[in-house]
Protein backbone atom coordinates (compact mmCIF):
# COMPACT_ATOMS: atom_id res chain seq x y z
CA UNK A 1 0.00 0.00 0.00
CA UNK A 2 1.44 3.48 -0.98
CA UNK A 3 1.04 5.86 2.32
CA UNK A 4 -0.49 9.00 1.38
CA UNK A 5 1.17 11.99 1.71
CA UNK A 6 -0.40 14.54 4.32
CA UNK A 7 0.12 18.32 4.32
CA UNK A 8 2.62 18.37 6.87
CA UNK A 9 4.81 16.16 4.36
CA UNK A 10 4.42 18.16 1.53
CA UNK A 11 4.42 21.77 3.77
CA UNK A 12 6.93 21.01 6.29
CA UNK A 13 5.89 22.47 9.63
CA UNK A 14 9.76 22.63 10.53
CA UNK A 15 10.06 25.40 8.13
CA UNK A 16 6.78 26.81 8.11
CA UNK A 17 5.97 27.44 11.39
CA UNK A 18 2.58 29.54 11.08
CA UNK A 19 -0.36 29.42 8.47
CA UNK A 20 -1.71 32.81 8.31
CA UNK A 21 -5.57 32.50 7.60
CA UNK A 22 -6.72 35.34 5.10
CA UNK A 23 -10.13 37.03 6.92
CA UNK A 24 -11.10 38.30 3.33
CA UNK A 25 -10.62 34.92 1.36
CA UNK A 26 -10.04 32.18 3.74
CA UNK A 27 -7.12 31.10 2.01
CA UNK A 28 -4.34 29.80 4.58
CA UNK A 29 -1.27 31.21 3.63
CA UNK A 30 1.70 28.92 4.96
CA UNK A 31 4.78 31.47 6.08
CA UNK A 32 8.48 31.04 8.30
CA UNK A 33 7.28 34.48 10.60
CA UNK A 34 4.26 35.59 12.07
CA UNK A 35 4.61 39.10 10.08
CA UNK A 36 1.43 38.99 7.83
CA UNK A 37 2.24 39.08 4.05
CA UNK A 38 -0.02 39.51 0.89
CA UNK A 39 -2.60 36.76 0.33
CA UNK A 40 -1.77 34.52 -2.27
CA UNK A 41 -5.13 34.02 -3.51
CA UNK A 42 -6.47 37.51 -3.17
CA UNK A 43 -3.27 40.02 -2.80
CA UNK A 44 -5.19 41.50 0.52
CA UNK A 45 -2.60 42.50 2.76
CA UNK A 46 -4.58 43.99 5.71
CA UNK A 47 -6.25 40.94 8.04
CA UNK A 48 -5.12 37.31 8.68
CA UNK A 49 -5.39 35.36 11.87
CA UNK A 50 -2.17 33.56 12.71
CA UNK A 51 -1.96 30.44 13.70
CA UNK A 52 1.00 27.87 14.87
CA UNK A 53 1.41 25.23 12.09
CA UNK A 54 2.29 21.88 13.45
CA UNK A 55 1.56 18.15 13.09
CA UNK A 56 -0.34 16.89 15.73
CA UNK A 57 1.07 13.78 15.11
CA UNK A 58 4.03 14.32 15.61
CA UNK A 59 4.13 16.71 18.38
CA UNK A 60 7.46 15.47 19.74
CA UNK A 61 9.00 18.41 21.84
CA UNK A 62 7.33 18.78 25.02
CA UNK A 63 7.09 15.11 25.94
CA UNK A 64 9.98 15.56 28.03
CA UNK A 65 10.18 16.42 31.77
CA UNK A 66 10.75 19.80 33.18
CA UNK A 67 13.93 18.71 34.87
CA UNK A 68 15.13 18.38 30.95
CA UNK A 69 13.77 21.77 30.42
CA UNK A 70 15.81 23.21 33.56
CA UNK A 71 18.97 21.35 32.75
CA UNK A 72 19.10 22.87 28.91
CA UNK A 73 18.46 25.92 30.03
CA UNK A 74 21.04 26.19 32.89
CA UNK A 75 23.66 24.38 30.14
CA UNK A 76 22.50 27.34 28.02
CA UNK A 77 23.10 30.08 30.48
CA UNK A 78 26.56 29.40 31.04
CA UNK A 79 27.50 28.47 27.42
CA UNK A 80 27.98 24.96 27.71
CA UNK A 81 24.73 23.56 25.68
CA UNK A 82 26.83 22.19 22.57
CA UNK A 83 29.39 20.53 24.73
CA UNK A 84 29.53 16.88 22.87
CA UNK A 85 28.78 14.10 24.44
CA UNK A 86 28.02 10.26 24.50
CA UNK A 87 24.71 8.33 25.80
CA UNK A 88 24.43 5.13 26.82
CA UNK A 89 20.97 3.52 26.98
CA UNK A 90 20.51 0.19 28.70
CA UNK A 91 18.51 -1.79 31.21
CA UNK A 92 20.02 -3.70 34.04
CA UNK A 93 17.34 -5.97 35.12
CA UNK A 94 15.07 -8.59 32.44
CA UNK A 95 11.51 -8.01 32.63
CA UNK A 96 9.15 -11.15 33.26
CA UNK A 97 11.53 -13.11 35.14
CA UNK A 98 10.95 -14.40 38.60
CA UNK A 99 12.66 -16.99 40.35
CA UNK A 100 10.34 -20.24 41.10
CA UNK A 101 11.00 -23.29 43.17
CA UNK A 102 14.59 -22.78 45.60
CA UNK A 103 15.70 -21.06 42.55
CA UNK A 104 18.38 -18.65 44.60
CA UNK A 105 20.94 -17.75 41.43
CA UNK A 106 21.59 -15.38 39.69
CA UNK A 107 18.44 -14.08 36.92
CA UNK A 108 18.72 -14.48 33.89
CA UNK A 109 16.33 -13.53 30.36
CA UNK A 110 16.49 -11.18 27.79
CA UNK A 111 14.60 -8.50 26.07
CA UNK A 112 13.82 -8.37 22.32
CA UNK A 113 14.88 -4.80 21.53
CA UNK A 114 11.60 -2.45 20.29
CA UNK A 115 10.77 0.97 19.13
CA UNK A 116 13.55 2.05 16.67
CA UNK A 117 11.10 2.99 14.27
CA UNK A 118 8.92 4.84 16.36
CA UNK A 119 12.55 6.38 17.50
CA UNK A 120 13.47 7.38 14.29
CA UNK A 121 10.41 9.21 13.69
CA UNK A 122 10.75 11.21 16.80
CA UNK A 123 14.56 12.19 15.79
CA UNK A 124 13.51 12.97 12.32
CA UNK A 125 10.51 15.32 13.30
CA UNK A 126 11.64 16.78 16.76
CA UNK A 127 11.00 20.55 16.98
CA UNK A 128 9.01 23.47 19.58
CA UNK A 129 6.64 24.37 17.24
CA UNK A 130 5.13 27.87 17.98
CA UNK A 131 2.68 26.81 20.43
CA UNK A 132 5.56 24.71 22.50
CA UNK A 133 7.25 28.06 22.51
CA UNK A 134 4.03 30.57 23.55
CA UNK A 135 3.39 27.82 26.30
CA UNK A 136 7.36 27.75 27.83
CA UNK A 137 7.26 31.74 27.19
CA UNK A 138 4.26 31.30 29.61
CA UNK A 139 5.84 30.01 33.08
CA UNK A 140 8.30 32.70 33.29
CA UNK A 141 11.34 30.57 33.58
CA UNK A 142 13.33 30.68 30.19
CA UNK A 143 14.63 34.46 29.13
CA UNK A 144 13.55 35.08 25.34
CA UNK A 145 17.45 33.92 23.71
CA UNK A 146 16.68 30.53 25.11
CA UNK A 147 13.48 30.07 23.58
CA UNK A 148 15.34 31.55 20.18
CA UNK A 149 17.69 29.11 20.68
CA UNK A 150 14.99 26.11 21.16
CA UNK A 151 12.94 26.89 18.26
CA UNK A 152 16.02 25.98 16.27
CA UNK A 153 16.96 23.05 18.37
CA UNK A 154 17.16 19.92 16.24
CA UNK A 155 18.27 16.67 16.37
CA UNK A 156 21.61 16.84 15.34
CA UNK A 157 23.57 13.88 16.95
CA UNK A 158 25.32 10.50 15.62
CA UNK A 159 23.07 7.36 16.83
CA UNK A 160 23.76 4.28 16.95
CA UNK A 161 21.40 0.89 17.55
CA UNK A 162 21.17 -2.33 17.65
CA UNK A 163 18.27 -3.53 14.66
CA UNK A 164 14.73 -3.65 15.50
CA UNK A 165 14.07 -7.00 16.58
CA UNK A 166 17.57 -7.73 18.42
CA UNK A 167 17.86 -9.66 21.76
CA UNK A 168 19.70 -8.12 24.21
CA UNK A 169 20.91 -8.56 27.61
CA UNK A 170 21.38 -6.80 31.00
CA UNK A 171 24.08 -3.53 31.03
CA UNK A 172 24.58 -3.98 27.27
CA UNK A 173 23.95 -0.83 25.43
CA UNK A 174 21.33 -1.08 22.60
CA UNK A 175 21.47 2.48 21.64
CA UNK A 176 24.92 4.93 21.64
CA UNK A 177 24.56 8.53 21.23
CA UNK A 178 27.39 11.35 20.23
CA UNK A 179 25.48 15.02 20.65
CA UNK A 180 25.41 18.31 21.82
CA UNK A 181 24.47 17.51 25.50
CA UNK A 182 21.26 19.93 25.14
CA UNK A 183 19.97 17.04 22.66
CA UNK A 184 20.45 14.60 24.75
CA UNK A 185 18.71 15.86 27.55
CA UNK A 186 15.60 16.59 25.22
CA UNK A 187 15.24 13.46 24.09
CA UNK A 188 15.75 11.59 27.23
CA UNK A 189 12.36 10.86 28.21
CA UNK A 190 10.58 10.09 25.02
CA UNK A 191 13.54 7.72 23.99
CA UNK A 192 13.01 6.04 27.52
CA UNK A 193 9.23 6.20 26.96
CA UNK A 194 9.06 4.71 23.10
CA UNK A 195 11.82 2.00 23.77
CA UNK A 196 10.71 0.99 26.71
CA UNK A 197 7.34 -0.32 26.16
CA UNK A 198 8.15 -1.28 22.61
CA UNK A 199 10.81 -3.76 23.87
CA UNK A 200 8.40 -4.91 26.93
CA UNK A 201 5.62 -5.61 24.41
CA UNK A 202 7.88 -7.10 22.19
CA UNK A 203 9.80 -9.21 24.57
CA UNK A 204 6.45 -10.24 26.32
CA UNK A 205 5.18 -11.23 23.07
CA UNK A 206 8.88 -13.12 22.70
CA UNK A 207 7.64 -15.42 25.83
CA UNK A 208 4.46 -16.09 24.52
CA UNK A 209 5.79 -17.21 21.07
CA UNK A 210 8.37 -19.30 23.31
CA UNK A 211 5.06 -21.20 24.59
CA UNK A 212 2.82 -21.39 21.61
CA UNK A 213 5.63 -23.11 19.53
CA UNK A 214 4.42 -22.32 15.98
CA UNK A 215 0.84 -22.23 16.28
CA UNK A 216 -1.33 -19.22 15.08
CA UNK A 217 -1.71 -16.26 17.71
CA UNK A 218 -3.81 -13.40 17.44
CA UNK A 219 -3.54 -9.97 19.19
CA UNK A 220 -6.78 -9.02 21.05
CA UNK A 221 -5.39 -6.69 23.39
CA UNK A 222 -7.01 -3.10 22.65
CA UNK A 223 -10.02 -2.92 24.95
CA UNK A 224 -7.24 -3.36 27.71
CA UNK A 225 -4.17 -1.53 26.62
CA UNK A 226 -3.43 1.22 28.42
CA UNK A 227 -4.75 4.14 26.32
CA UNK A 228 -5.59 4.42 22.70
CA UNK A 229 -2.02 4.49 21.29
CA UNK A 230 -0.37 2.06 23.41
CA UNK A 231 -2.46 -0.86 21.80
CA UNK A 232 -1.77 0.38 18.17
CA UNK A 233 1.95 0.14 18.69
CA UNK A 234 1.53 -2.94 21.20
CA UNK A 235 -0.09 -4.97 18.13
CA UNK A 236 3.15 -4.23 15.89
CA UNK A 237 5.43 -5.05 18.72
CA UNK A 238 3.38 -8.45 18.84
CA UNK A 239 3.58 -8.94 15.47
CA UNK A 240 7.46 -8.61 15.27
CA UNK A 241 7.15 -10.79 18.10
CA UNK A 242 6.01 -13.86 15.79
CA UNK A 243 2.23 -13.07 16.19
CA UNK A 244 0.56 -13.58 13.68
CA UNK A 245 -2.45 -11.66 13.41
CA UNK A 246 -4.16 -8.45 15.47
CA UNK A 247 -8.11 -7.60 15.96
CA UNK A 248 -6.78 -3.89 16.11
CA UNK A 249 -7.71 -2.25 12.57
CA UNK A 250 -5.72 0.52 13.48
CA UNK A 251 -2.55 -1.32 13.64
CA UNK A 252 -3.61 -3.26 10.16
CA UNK A 253 -3.79 -0.17 8.32
CA UNK A 254 -0.32 2.03 10.28
CA UNK A 255 1.47 -0.89 10.30
CA UNK A 256 0.22 -3.69 7.60
CA UNK A 257 0.18 -5.69 10.65
CA UNK A 258 -2.54 -8.53 9.54
CA UNK A 259 -5.85 -8.37 11.10
CA UNK A 260 -8.45 -11.05 11.64
CA UNK A 261 -11.61 -11.79 14.02
CA UNK A 262 -14.28 -13.96 15.52
CA UNK A 263 -17.37 -12.56 16.84
CA UNK A 264 -18.79 -11.65 20.39
CA UNK A 265 -20.98 -13.03 22.87
CA UNK A 266 -23.01 -10.04 22.05
CA UNK A 267 -24.00 -11.23 18.74
CA UNK A 268 -24.87 -15.01 19.69
CA UNK A 269 -27.51 -12.91 22.49
CA UNK A 270 -28.76 -11.00 20.15
CA UNK A 271 -30.27 -13.64 17.93
CA UNK A 272 -33.47 -15.73 18.78
CA UNK A 273 -30.92 -19.03 19.64
CA UNK A 274 -27.38 -19.78 18.93
CA UNK A 275 -28.24 -21.72 16.41
CA UNK A 276 -29.55 -18.94 14.27
CA UNK A 277 -26.66 -16.49 14.84
CA UNK A 278 -23.94 -19.27 13.57
CA UNK A 279 -26.33 -19.28 10.56
CA UNK A 280 -26.25 -16.25 10.48
CA UNK A 281 -22.53 -15.27 10.57
CA UNK A 282 -21.56 -18.68 8.44
CA UNK A 283 -23.64 -16.81 5.75
CA UNK A 284 -22.43 -13.93 5.91
CA UNK A 285 -18.58 -15.02 6.10
CA UNK A 286 -18.39 -18.59 4.56
CA UNK A 287 -14.71 -18.44 4.12
CA UNK A 288 -13.64 -17.12 7.51
CA UNK A 289 -16.14 -18.30 10.62
CA UNK A 290 -14.90 -18.93 13.77
CA UNK A 291 -17.81 -19.49 15.85
CA UNK A 292 -17.87 -18.42 19.62
CA UNK A 293 -19.38 -21.65 21.55
CA UNK A 294 -19.78 -20.81 24.75
CA UNK A 295 -22.30 -18.48 25.25
CA UNK A 296 -24.96 -20.62 27.05
CA UNK A 297 -23.44 -24.27 27.48
CA UNK A 298 -20.25 -25.36 25.50
CA UNK A 299 -20.75 -28.86 25.01
CA UNK A 300 -24.67 -29.01 25.53
CA UNK A 301 -25.56 -26.79 22.92
CA UNK A 302 -22.30 -24.75 21.65
CA UNK A 303 -20.44 -27.01 19.86
CA UNK A 304 -23.45 -28.97 18.77
CA UNK A 305 -24.59 -25.77 17.18
CA UNK A 306 -21.46 -25.50 15.42
CA UNK A 307 -21.74 -29.10 14.14
CA UNK A 308 -24.77 -28.44 13.07
CA UNK A 309 -23.74 -25.02 11.21
CA UNK A 310 -20.72 -26.99 9.57
CA UNK A 311 -22.73 -29.15 8.22
CA UNK A 312 -25.03 -26.83 6.59
CA UNK A 313 -21.89 -24.94 5.77
CA UNK A 314 -20.63 -28.19 3.44
CA UNK A 315 -23.74 -28.45 1.42
CA UNK A 316 -22.82 -25.32 0.05
CA UNK A 317 -19.64 -25.77 -0.63
CA UNK A 318 -18.06 -24.02 2.37
CA UNK A 319 -15.86 -24.90 5.30
CA UNK A 320 -16.28 -24.25 8.71
CA UNK A 321 -12.78 -22.04 9.79
CA UNK A 322 -12.94 -23.02 13.73
CA UNK A 323 -14.75 -22.66 17.13
CA UNK A 324 -13.61 -20.18 19.89
CA UNK A 325 -13.73 -21.30 23.57
CA UNK A 326 -13.45 -17.84 25.64
CA UNK A 327 -14.08 -19.36 29.13
CA UNK A 328 -14.24 -23.04 31.76
CA UNK A 329 -11.05 -25.49 31.80
CA UNK A 330 -9.66 -24.89 28.24
CA UNK A 331 -7.76 -28.44 28.28
CA UNK A 332 -10.85 -30.17 29.39
CA UNK A 333 -13.50 -28.25 26.86
CA UNK A 334 -11.22 -28.25 23.71
CA UNK A 335 -10.16 -32.08 24.05
CA UNK A 336 -13.74 -32.73 24.35
CA UNK A 337 -14.45 -30.27 21.13
CA UNK A 338 -11.63 -31.89 19.16
CA UNK A 339 -13.53 -35.20 19.56
CA UNK A 340 -16.99 -34.23 19.13
CA UNK A 341 -16.16 -32.24 15.51
CA UNK A 342 -13.42 -35.28 14.90
CA UNK A 343 -16.37 -37.96 14.99
CA UNK A 344 -18.71 -35.65 13.14
CA UNK A 345 -16.08 -35.89 10.19
CA UNK A 346 -14.82 -32.22 10.96
CA UNK A 347 -11.41 -32.76 12.27
CA UNK A 348 -10.65 -29.62 9.83
CA UNK A 349 -12.42 -27.41 11.89
CA UNK A 350 -9.73 -25.74 14.00
CA UNK A 351 -9.94 -24.89 18.03
CA UNK A 352 -8.99 -21.27 18.97
CA UNK A 353 -9.04 -20.22 22.59
CA UNK A 354 -8.84 -16.59 24.44
CA UNK A 355 -9.41 -16.16 28.64
CA UNK A 356 -6.81 -14.16 29.94
CA UNK A 357 -4.19 -16.16 28.51
CA UNK A 358 -0.17 -15.75 28.82
CA UNK A 359 2.76 -17.81 28.29
CA UNK A 360 2.33 -19.86 31.57
CA UNK A 361 -0.98 -20.47 31.19
CA UNK A 362 0.02 -21.88 27.42
CA UNK A 363 2.38 -23.88 28.19
CA UNK A 364 0.32 -25.74 31.45
CA UNK A 365 -2.61 -26.27 28.86
CA UNK A 366 -0.02 -27.66 26.12
CA UNK A 367 1.32 -30.23 29.22
CA UNK A 368 -2.59 -31.11 29.76
CA UNK A 369 -2.48 -31.76 26.17
CA UNK A 370 -5.17 -29.19 25.37
CA UNK A 371 -6.23 -29.64 21.80
CA UNK A 372 -5.58 -26.13 20.62
CA UNK A 373 -5.09 -24.65 17.48
CA UNK A 374 -4.94 -21.02 17.63
CA UNK A 375 -4.10 -18.76 20.63
CA UNK A 376 -5.91 -15.23 21.50
CA UNK A 377 -4.38 -12.97 23.26
CA UNK A 378 -5.20 -9.54 25.14
CA UNK A 379 -5.23 -8.35 28.38
CA UNK A 380 -2.17 -10.11 29.71
CA UNK A 381 0.24 -9.25 26.23
CA UNK A 382 -0.97 -5.67 26.50
CA UNK A 383 -0.36 -5.06 29.93
CA UNK A 384 2.69 -7.07 30.02
CA UNK A 385 0.49 -7.90 33.15
CA UNK A 386 3.13 -9.37 35.35
CA UNK A 387 6.29 -7.15 34.71
CA UNK A 388 4.49 -3.80 33.81
CA UNK A 389 7.75 -1.88 33.21
CA UNK A 390 11.41 -2.19 31.74
CA UNK A 391 13.52 0.15 33.40
CA UNK A 392 15.99 1.17 30.72
CA UNK A 393 18.02 3.88 31.05
CA UNK A 394 19.71 6.99 29.84
CA UNK A 395 22.97 7.95 31.08
CA UNK A 396 25.87 10.12 30.26
CA UNK A 397 29.22 8.00 29.87
CA UNK A 398 31.52 10.56 28.30
CA UNK A 399 32.14 14.28 27.24
CA UNK A 400 34.45 16.20 25.57
CA UNK A 401 36.93 18.64 26.52
CA UNK A 402 38.67 21.00 24.46
CA UNK A 403 41.64 18.66 23.88
CA UNK A 404 39.97 15.43 24.06
CA UNK A 405 37.48 12.68 25.55
CA UNK A 406 37.07 11.97 29.22
CA UNK A 407 34.99 8.86 30.43
CA UNK A 408 32.77 9.49 33.20
CA UNK A 409 31.05 7.46 35.82
CA UNK A 410 28.19 7.30 38.16
CA UNK A 411 29.16 5.80 41.50
CA UNK A 412 26.74 3.59 43.38
CA UNK A 413 26.44 1.36 46.33
CA UNK A 414 25.14 -1.01 44.35
CA UNK A 415 27.91 -2.99 41.70
CA UNK A 416 25.07 -3.64 39.39
CA UNK A 417 24.30 -0.05 38.69
CA UNK A 418 27.56 1.78 38.44
CA UNK A 419 27.73 2.17 34.36
CA UNK A 420 30.05 0.93 31.52
CA UNK A 421 32.29 4.66 31.34
CA UNK A 422 33.19 5.29 27.75
CA UNK A 423 32.78 5.11 24.14
CA UNK A 424 31.62 1.61 23.71
CA UNK A 425 31.17 -0.73 21.15
CA UNK A 426 29.36 -4.27 21.12
CA UNK A 427 30.32 -7.72 20.02
CA UNK A 428 28.19 -10.65 19.80
CA UNK A 429 30.59 -14.07 19.36
CA UNK A 430 29.07 -16.66 17.16
CA UNK A 431 30.30 -20.41 17.13
CA UNK A 432 30.97 -22.29 13.76
CA UNK A 433 27.53 -23.21 13.95
CA UNK A 434 26.29 -19.84 14.48
CA UNK A 435 24.95 -19.91 17.86
CA UNK A 436 25.77 -16.71 20.25
CA UNK A 437 28.42 -17.98 22.69
CA UNK A 438 28.42 -14.39 24.77
CA UNK A 439 28.88 -10.63 24.02
CA UNK A 440 31.95 -8.91 24.52
CA UNK A 441 31.58 -4.44 25.23
CA UNK A 442 34.88 -2.82 24.41
CA UNK A 443 36.08 0.79 23.86
CA UNK A 444 35.61 1.90 20.48
CA UNK A 445 39.24 2.32 19.68
CA UNK A 446 39.56 -1.91 20.42
CA UNK A 447 39.61 -4.17 17.97
CA UNK A 448 38.80 -7.93 18.01
CA UNK A 449 40.56 -8.42 14.29
CA UNK A 450 43.68 -10.96 15.74
CA UNK A 451 42.58 -12.30 18.79
CA UNK A 452 41.46 -15.92 18.62
CA UNK A 453 40.76 -16.55 21.74
CA UNK A 454 38.41 -14.47 23.99
CA UNK A 455 37.68 -14.82 27.90
CA UNK A 456 34.22 -13.68 29.18
CA UNK A 457 35.06 -12.91 32.50
CA UNK A 458 31.90 -12.25 34.88
CA UNK A 459 31.64 -8.47 35.87
CA UNK A 460 31.52 -9.51 39.49
CA UNK A 461 32.04 -13.15 40.30
CA UNK A 462 35.61 -14.42 39.11
CA UNK A 463 34.87 -18.08 39.49
CA UNK A 464 32.74 -17.72 36.36
CA UNK A 465 34.10 -17.45 33.42
CA UNK A 466 34.12 -18.73 29.96
CA UNK A 467 36.55 -19.01 27.60
CA UNK A 468 35.24 -19.00 23.96
CA UNK A 469 37.60 -19.66 20.40
CA UNK A 470 36.99 -20.03 17.30
CA UNK A 471 34.32 -17.47 16.82
CA UNK A 472 32.93 -14.85 14.66
CA UNK A 473 32.64 -11.40 16.04
CA UNK A 474 29.55 -9.20 14.86
CA UNK A 475 29.44 -5.91 15.89
CA UNK A 476 25.33 -5.05 17.17
CA UNK A 477 25.19 -1.38 16.82
CA UNK A 478 24.42 0.12 13.69
CA UNK A 479 24.56 3.42 12.51
CA UNK A 480 21.32 5.22 12.46
CA UNK A 481 21.55 8.86 12.36
CA UNK A 482 25.33 10.96 11.27
CA UNK A 483 25.10 14.29 11.86
CA UNK A 484 21.07 14.30 12.27
CA UNK A 485 20.70 12.82 9.78
CA UNK A 486 19.20 9.18 8.63
CA UNK A 487 22.25 6.64 7.32
CA UNK A 488 20.04 3.59 7.93
CA UNK A 489 17.47 1.65 5.07
CA UNK A 490 14.61 1.13 7.48
CA UNK A 491 13.32 -2.60 7.27
CA UNK A 492 10.18 -3.25 6.47
CA UNK A 493 7.91 -4.76 8.97
CA UNK A 494 8.31 -8.09 7.61
CA UNK A 495 12.19 -8.20 7.64
CA UNK A 496 12.00 -6.95 11.39
CA UNK A 497 10.47 -9.88 11.97
CA UNK A 498 11.77 -12.29 10.42
CA UNK A 499 15.01 -10.87 11.76
CA UNK A 500 14.07 -11.19 14.88
CA UNK A 501 12.90 -14.72 14.50
CA UNK A 502 16.37 -15.42 12.80
CA UNK A 503 18.36 -14.06 16.28
CA UNK A 504 16.25 -15.53 18.37
CA UNK A 505 17.00 -18.65 17.10
CA UNK A 506 20.78 -18.44 17.53
CA UNK A 507 20.44 -18.84 21.17
CA UNK A 508 19.90 -21.72 23.26
CA UNK A 509 16.38 -22.56 24.39
CA UNK A 510 18.35 -22.42 27.76
CA UNK A 511 18.59 -18.66 27.71
CA UNK A 512 15.15 -18.31 26.23
CA UNK A 513 13.11 -20.56 28.85
CA UNK A 514 10.48 -19.11 30.80
CA UNK A 515 11.36 -19.81 34.29
CA UNK A 516 15.24 -19.42 35.70
CA UNK A 517 16.50 -18.94 32.35
CA UNK A 518 20.64 -19.33 32.10
CA UNK A 519 22.11 -16.42 32.35
CA UNK A 520 24.04 -15.60 29.21
CA UNK A 521 27.27 -14.04 29.33
CA UNK A 522 28.23 -10.56 28.81
CA UNK A 523 32.16 -9.42 29.74
CA UNK A 524 33.53 -6.14 29.40
CA UNK A 525 37.00 -6.05 27.53
CA UNK A 526 40.69 -5.89 30.12
CA UNK A 527 40.97 -2.21 29.27
CA UNK A 528 37.06 -1.21 29.42
CA UNK A 529 37.34 -3.17 33.07
CA UNK A 530 40.51 -1.28 33.89
CA UNK A 531 39.21 2.28 33.20
CA UNK A 532 35.92 1.25 35.31
CA UNK A 533 37.86 0.58 37.76
CA UNK A 534 39.96 3.08 37.79
CA UNK A 535 37.40 5.55 37.43
CA UNK A 536 35.27 4.47 40.78
CA UNK A 537 38.52 4.24 42.42
CA UNK A 538 39.55 8.22 41.79
CA UNK A 539 35.90 8.91 42.63
CA UNK A 540 36.41 7.31 45.44
CA UNK A 541 39.23 8.77 46.99
CA UNK A 542 37.85 12.49 46.27
CA UNK A 543 35.38 11.56 47.66
CA UNK A 544 37.32 10.73 50.84
CA UNK A 545 39.77 13.92 50.34
N1 LIG B 1 -6.97 -26.20 32.07
C1 LIG B 1 -6.50 -25.05 32.50
N2 LIG B 1 -5.32 -24.99 33.13
C2 LIG B 1 -4.82 -23.85 33.58
N3 LIG B 1 -5.46 -22.66 33.46
C3 LIG B 1 -6.65 -22.65 32.82
C4 LIG B 1 -7.22 -23.83 32.31
N4 LIG B 1 -8.40 -23.49 31.75
C5 LIG B 1 -8.56 -22.17 31.89
N5 LIG B 1 -7.50 -21.63 32.54
C6 LIG B 1 -7.24 -20.22 32.90
O1 LIG B 1 -7.94 -20.03 34.12
C7 LIG B 1 -8.51 -18.73 34.18
C8 LIG B 1 -10.02 -18.87 34.36
O2 LIG B 1 -10.57 -17.62 34.55
P1 LIG B 1 -11.91 -17.35 35.34
O3 LIG B 1 -11.90 -18.06 36.64
O4 LIG B 1 -12.10 -15.87 35.37
O5 LIG B 1 -13.03 -18.05 34.55
P2 LIG B 1 -13.54 -18.14 33.10
O6 LIG B 1 -13.58 -19.58 32.82
O7 LIG B 1 -12.79 -17.28 32.15
O8 LIG B 1 -15.01 -17.66 33.20
P3 LIG B 1 -15.76 -16.30 32.91
O9 LIG B 1 -15.13 -15.66 31.69
O10 LIG B 1 -17.14 -16.74 32.65
O11 LIG B 1 -15.58 -15.48 34.13
C9 LIG B 1 -8.11 -18.04 32.88
O12 LIG B 1 -6.92 -17.29 33.09
C10 LIG B 1 -7.81 -19.21 31.94
O13 LIG B 1 -6.85 -18.88 30.94
O1 LIG C 1 -8.93 -12.65 27.65
P1 LIG C 1 -8.00 -11.76 26.90
O2 LIG C 1 -6.61 -12.34 26.81
O3 LIG C 1 -8.00 -10.35 27.40
O4 LIG C 1 -8.48 -11.77 25.35
C1 LIG C 1 -9.41 -10.90 24.81
C2 LIG C 1 -10.74 -11.05 25.52
O5 LIG C 1 -11.53 -9.97 25.13
C3 LIG C 1 -12.84 -10.47 24.98
O6 LIG C 1 -13.41 -10.51 26.23
P2 LIG C 1 -14.47 -9.49 26.78
O7 LIG C 1 -14.02 -8.10 26.72
O8 LIG C 1 -15.76 -9.75 26.10
O9 LIG C 1 -14.57 -9.89 28.30
P3 LIG C 1 -14.50 -11.29 29.01
O10 LIG C 1 -13.26 -11.20 29.84
O11 LIG C 1 -15.75 -11.35 29.81
O12 LIG C 1 -14.45 -12.39 27.98
C4 LIG C 1 -12.61 -11.85 24.43
O13 LIG C 1 -13.73 -12.63 24.57
C5 LIG C 1 -11.42 -12.34 25.18
O14 LIG C 1 -11.78 -13.04 26.33
O1 LIG D 1 -11.83 -11.44 17.34
C1 LIG D 1 -12.00 -11.79 18.50
O2 LIG D 1 -12.37 -12.91 18.82
C2 LIG D 1 -11.73 -10.81 19.61
C3 LIG D 1 -11.21 -9.56 19.37
C4 LIG D 1 -10.97 -8.70 20.41
C5 LIG D 1 -11.24 -9.12 21.68
N1 LIG D 1 -11.73 -10.32 21.91
C6 LIG D 1 -11.97 -11.18 20.89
Amino acid sequence: MTPYKTLFDVIDPKIYRFVHICQTCGQPNFRTTDQPQKCAACDETRSFEVLPYYDPSRDYALDADEYALSMMYALYKKGLHKTEVVFDDFYRKAPFVKPTGDYQGELGGYVAFGGLEQLIDILQNLYFNESDIAYLRSKNLYDEDFLEELRNLRFTGHLDAMEEGQIVFPNTPYIRIIAPVIECIWIEAQLLNTINSESLLMTKGARIITATDGQTVIEMGKRRAQGRDASVQGARAAYIAGFHFTSNLKAGKKYGVPTTGTHAHLFVQFFPSELDAFLAFAEVFPAKSILLVDTFDVLGSGIPNAIKTAKIMEEHGHRLNGIRLDSGDLAYLSKRAREMLDNAGLSYVKIAASSDLDEYTIASLKLQGAKIDVWGIGTKFITAYDSPALGGVHKIVARKTEREWIALIKISENLDKIINPGLKKVYRLYDRNGMAKGDYICLQEETLDNLTEIVLKHPTNPLKSKRVVDFTAVELLRPIFRNGQLVYQKPTLDEIRDFHRKQKSTFWEEYLRLDNPEVYPVALSDRLRALKDKLIHDKRRHSLT
